[in-house]
C-alpha cells in the first residue's frame, strides 16, 4: 500500500487551508479598516456638513438683519443684548467658514472666497456699530453694511448646499461601493467558509482514511509481530532442539569413540583369535591373538588376502601358519556354501583349535579361533571329577546312577539281574569327631580300597557321600549272590584298621535291592536299598537285609507323620508331662524333667522317641523346642521354690543362633528364677561344631541356669566331654541302671560315674529306676538323685502335687 497520495493531498490541503485562513483574516482586517474609515467620514459629514454651515451662516445673517431692522424701529421691542448675541453668533459662524472642509469648499471658487472675505469685512465693520447699538442710527448703519451681502451669502449657502448634496451623493456611492465590496467579501468569506468546511471534511476524510489505514497497518503490524513472535519462538525451539541434537550427537560421538576404543581393546584382549575377510578374500581385520595363534605378522598392508598372509609366513618358516592353512582348507567349503559352522581341529603337536565360522551379509566372513587344548584337558578332568569321588576315587552318585541305568538296560536283555547294595559305616562319625577329619578321610580311603577288593571288575563301587557307599552288582543269578557279597563286605569292613598307627574298629550294615521285578528305575532301586539298610541297622549292626515291599509302606507312614507333625504345633496338639527327680538320701522331689507328648487326633499319644527325630529331620525341632522351653518355664514358675524343671535340648537346636535369646526370653516372660531351670543335653551336642556349641553353653550358663549331661556313658568318648564343659549334673543312662542286677560292669560303670561326679562337684542322677533294689544299689554306688517309674511316670502339670507319696498309688496301679 502507498501513502504518497494521502500525504501529498494532506500537504496541499494544509497549504490551501492556510491560504484560505490568511485570506479570511486579511479580508476581515480590510473590511474593519474600511468600516472604520467610513464611520469617520460619516461622522464628519454629520458634524461639519458644508451645506449645514452655510445654511447656519445664512440663517444667522438673516436673523441679525431682522434684529437690526427691528431695533432700528422705535419700540421694536428688541433688546440691544439680543442684537449683540446674534451678531456674536454670526461672527462665530463666519469663523467656521474659514475652517476644515468648508475652507476646502470655499477655496474651490474665487467667488466664494470673495463672499467670505466680504462677509468678514462687513462684520468687522459692523462690530463697532453693534457694540454701540444704542446709539441711534448705528443699527441702520450696521444694517446697511450687511444688506449688500445678503444675496452673496444666500448664493454661498446655496452653493454650499449643492456641494453638500454632491458630497452626500459621493458618500452614498462610496457606501454602495463599500456595501458591494463588503458583501462580496462576506460572500467570499462565506464561500471560503464553505470551502474551509469542505476542506475540513476532506481533511477529516483523509484523516479517517489515514487513521483507518493506520489501524489496518497497526493490525497488520500486530499480526506480523505475532507471526514474528511465533516464528521467533519456533526458531528458539528449533535452536534448542538443534542444541539438544548437537549435545546428543556429541555424546554419541564420544560413545562411538569410546566404543571404538573398547572394540579395539576388546578385539585385542580377546582370548579368541578373530579374522574378518571380505567377499573378495581380502583381510578386513584380525586381532593380536589371531596373529599369535598362527605365528603371523601382527599387521598387514590393506588388500592382502589370507592366502598371501599364510604364504608369507610359511616362506619365513613359521610353523603356526601351516595350522592356519589346514583350517582354511576346511573353511573353504563353508565359505563357498555361505554356511555358519563350528568345528574343532586337532593339530599334529597335540594342539586343538576350535573354529567358529560365520558368513557375513556382504559376502565376506568372520571366524573366531580358540586354542582349546587346555580346556579340553580340563574338561576331561572335570568330567572325571564330576563322576568320581575326589577322596576315594570311587564313582560318585552321578556316575553310579548312569552305570545303574546302563546295567538295568542291559539286564533286560540278559538272563542275569542287577542288584544295588547300600551301606554306611557304624561309628564312623565318632571316629571323625574324636580322631579328626584327616583320620576319618584316611579311613574312608581304606574302606574304598577294601570295598573294591570285594567286588568283581564289572561291578561298580561308589561313594554316595559321607560314610555312605553303594555297590552295583551285575550278573546276579540269584539273591544268594548278593547275600554272599554283603557278607564279604561286612566282614572286610569290620576287620580292624591301622590308620597312622591307630587301630580303629568300625563296622557296617548292608541293605540290598534286587532289580528282579517291576523294572525299577535307578532312583527306586537306590531308595529300596536304602530302606533295606535302614532296616538292617535297626535290627542290629554288622548285618544285611534285602528290601521288602513293607519297607516302602513304612516310608509312606513316615511321610504321613511328617505331614501331621508340621500341623501339630499350630493345632496345639503338644503338651508337657513331668517326671519327678528325687534326692535319694532325703527321699524328696528336687524337680521334674519335662517330657514332650504329642496328642495326635487319631493316633493318640505319640512317643517323642518317634517324632523328635522326624522333627529334627524336617527342621521343626527349633520352633517345637522353643515352645517346650517357654511352656516348661511358665508352668514351673507356678511350683513352690526351689523345685526345678529340666528341659531336654536337641543337638539340632544348638545350630539355631536364637537358642540363648529364646531361653532368656522364656525366663523373663515366666519370671522363673534361672537357677530353677536345668537344660539337659546329650553328648551328641558336643560332637557338632565344638567351639560354637561350647560358646553357646557358656552363654546359657551365664544366664544363671544349670546344664546337665544326659544319657551319660552311651557315647564314644563320654569322659572327654566332661572335660570340655563344667556340667552341673550327670545323668547316668538308664541302660546301666537296668543292667545293675544282671551285669557286673553296669554296677562298676555306675559307681565310677558317681565317683567321677562327686570328685568333679557334679550331682549324679540315675535314670530309669524301676525297682527298690536298683535304688538301693544306686544309693550304695554314691548317686545323689534318681528318676524312674519307681517314683512315678511322667504326668501332666495339673496332676502334680509335689509330694512323692502321691506318685505311689500311680506306681502301684501300673
Ligand atoms: N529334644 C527333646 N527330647 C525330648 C523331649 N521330651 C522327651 N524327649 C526325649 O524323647 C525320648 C523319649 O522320651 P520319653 O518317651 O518321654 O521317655 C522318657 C521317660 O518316659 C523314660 N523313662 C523314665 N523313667 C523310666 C523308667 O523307669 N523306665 C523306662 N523304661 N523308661 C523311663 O525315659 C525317657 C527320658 O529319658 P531322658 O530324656 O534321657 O531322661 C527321650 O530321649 C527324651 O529325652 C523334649 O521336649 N525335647
Amino acid at each position: 500500500m502507498s501513502f504518497d497520495g494521502p500525504s501529498l493531498s494532506l500537504r496541499i490541503l494544509k497549504a490551501v487551508l492556510a491560504i484560505v485562513i490568511v485570506s479570511f483574516l486579511l479580508s476581515a482586517a480590510y473590511i474593519s479598516s474600511l468600516v472604520v474609515e467610513r464611520q469617520e467620514a460619516l461622522k464628519q459629514v454629520s458634524r461639519y456638513n458644508t451645506s449645514w454651515l452655510a445654511s447656519q451662516a445664512v440663517s444667522e445673517f438673516t436673523r441679525l438683519e431682522q434684529r437690526l431692522s427691528a431695533y432700528a424701529v422705535p419700540d421694536g421691542g428688541i433688546d440691544p443684548g439680543e442684537v449683540q448675541l446674534r451678531f456674536d453668533i454670526l461672527v462665530n459662524r463666519a469663523k467656521l467658514l474659514n475652517d476644515g472642509e468648508f475652507q476646502d469648499f470655499v477655496s474651490r471658487d474665487p467667488e466664494r472666497q470673495e463672499t467670505v472675505r466680504l462677509l468678514r469685512e462687513a462684520l468687522a465693520a459692523a462690530q463697532p456699530l453693534v457694540d454701540r447699538i444704542e446709539e441711534p442710527g448705528n443699527a441702520m448703519k450696521a444694517l446697511a453694511l450687511l444688506q449688500p451681502l445678503e444675496t452673496k451669502v444666500t448664493a454661498l449657502a446655496s452653493a454650499a448646499n449643492h456641494y453638500g448634496a454632491q458630497r452626500v451623493t459621493e458618500d452614498q456611492h462610496e457606501l454602495i461601493r463599500l456595501h458591494w465590496l463588503f458583501s462580496s467579501l462576506a460572500a467570499g468569506l462565506i464561500v471560503c467558509g464553505f470551502i474551509l468546511l469542505g476542506l475540513l471534511g476532506w481533511h477529516n476524510r483523509l484523516l479517517t482514511r489515514a487513521h483507518h489505514d493506520l489501524r489496518f497497518l497497526a493490525e497488520n503490524l500486530q499480526r506480523t509481530s505475532d507471526e514474528l513472535k511465533k516464528a521467533n519462538k519456533a526458531l528458539g525451539n528449533a535452536y534448542a532442539e538443534l542444541q539438544h541434537q548437537n549435545g546428543v550427537l556429541q555424546i554419541q560421538e564420544i560413545e562411538l569413540r569410546t566404543q571404538n576404543e573398547r572394540f579395539n581393546a576388546a578385539l585385542n584382549n580377546m582370548s579368541h583369535g578373530l579374522c574378518m575377510v571380505d567377499a573378495t578374500g581380502h583381510i578386513i581385520v584380525f586381532n593380536e591373538r589371531f596373529a599369535q595363534l598362527f605365528d603371523l605378522e601382527s599387521s598387514v598392508r590393506p588388500g592382502t588376502t589370507l592366502n598371501e598372509l599364510i604364504a608369507y609366513a610359511e616362506a619365513r618358516g613359521r610353523e603356526g601358519a601351516a595350522a592356519l592353512r589346514q583350517i582354511c582348507a576346511e573353511q573353504q567349503e563353508l565359505i563357498r556354501e555361505r554356511r555358519q559352522a563350528t568345528f574343532i581341529q586337532g593339530q599334529p603337536g597335540g594342539r586343538t583349535i576350535a573354529v567358529s565360522h560365520q558368513p557375513m551379509s556382504d559376502g565376506g566372513w568372520v571366524a573366531t579361533y580358540e586354542d582349546i587344548t587346555e580346556r579340553r584337558q580340563a574338561e576331561s578332568q572335570i568330567a572325571y571329577m564330576a563322576h568320581h569321588d575326589a577322596l576315594t576315587d570311587l564313582a560318585n552318585r552321578v556316575l553310579f546312577r548312569e552305570q545303574m541305568e546302563r546295567a538295568l538296560a542291559q539286564s533286560g536283555r540278559s538272563e542275569t539281574q542287577v542288584a544295588v547294595l547300600c551301606l554306611d559305616l557304624d561309628r564312623f562319625k565318632d571316629v571323625n569327631d574324636s580322631l579328626g577329619h584327616e583320620t576319618g578321610d584316611a579311613l574312608l580311603k581304606v574302606v574304598a580300597h577294601r570295598l573294591r577288593s570285594c567286588v568283581r571288575e564289572e561291578d561298580v563301587v561308589a561313594r554316595l557321600g559321607g560314610d555312605e557307599f553303594a555297590v552295583l552288582q551285575t550278573s546276579v543269578h540269584e539273591p544268594h549272590d548278593c547275600a554272599v557279597l554283603a557278607m564279604r563286605i561286612v566282614e572286610a569292613l569290620g576287620a580292624p584298621y591301622d590308620i597312622d598307627g591307630q587301630e580303629i574298629v568300625i563296622g557296617t550294615s548292608v541293605g540290598i535291592a534286587l532289580a528282579a521285578e517291576g523294572n525299577p528305575t535307578p532312583d527306586q532301586l537306590l531308595k529300596h536299598a536304602d530302606l533295606a539298610l535302614y532296616r538292617a541297622k535297626s535290627v542290629g549292626r554288622g548285618t544285611f537285609r534285602f528290601f521288602e515291599p513293607e519297607m516302602d509302606a513304612q516310608l509312606q507312614a513316615r511321610r504321613m507323620l511328617e505331614v501331621d507333625l508340621r500341623k501339630a504345633l499350630a493345632n496345639g496338639e503338644f503338651e508337657l508331662f513331668y517326671q519327678p527327680q528325687v534326692d535319694i538320701r532325703r527321699k524328696a522331689i528336687t524337680g521334674y524333667e519335662a517330657l514332650l507328648r504329642w496328642r495326635h487326633p487319631e493316633r493318640g499319644i505319640v512317643s517323642p522317641a518317634e517324632f523328635i527325630p522326624v522333627a529334627e529331620d524336617i527342621g521343626l525341632i527349633s520352633p517345637l523346642g522353643e515352645w517346650v522351653v517357654h511352656e516348661a518355664c511358665r508352668e514351673a514358675s507356678g511350683w513352690p521354690a526351689p523345685l526345678k524343671v529340666a528341659v531336654n535340648l536337641s543337638p539340632v537346636q544348638f545350630r539355631n543362633r536364637n537358642l540363648v535369646q529364646c531361653v532368656k526370653q522364656a525366663l523373663e516372660e515366666s519370671g522363673l528364677c534361672p537357677s530353677r531351670l536345668e537344660l539337659e543335653i546329650t553328648e551328641s551336642v558336643l560332637l557338632q561344631d565344638n567351639d560354637t556349641t561350647l560358646a553357646t553353653l557358656h552363654q546359657l550358663r551365664k544366664l544363671g541356669l544349670r546344664i546337665a549331661m544326659d544319657d551319660f556313658g552311651t557315647g564314644y568318648s563320654s569322659l572327654s566331654y566332661l572335660r570340655s564343659f563344667p556340667f552341673d549334673k550327670i545323668k547316668i543312662d538308664q541302660s546301666f541302671v537296668q543292667g545293675l542286677s544282671s551285669r557286673a560292669d553296669c554296677l562298676a560303670i555306675v559307681q565310677s560315674i558317681a565317683g567321677l561326679g562327686a570328685s568333679l562337684g557334679m550331682s549324679t542322677v540315675a535314670e530309669g529306676v524301676e525297682t527298690e533294689d536298683q535304688l538301693v544299689q544306686l544309693r550304695a554306688a554314691g548317686c545323689t538323685e534318681a528318676q524312674g517309674y519307681y517314683f512315678g511316670r511322667p504326668r501332666p502339670a495339673r496332676d502334680l502335687t509335689h509330694s512323692l507319696e502321691d506318685f505311689g498309688p500311680v506306681r502301684a496301679a501300673e
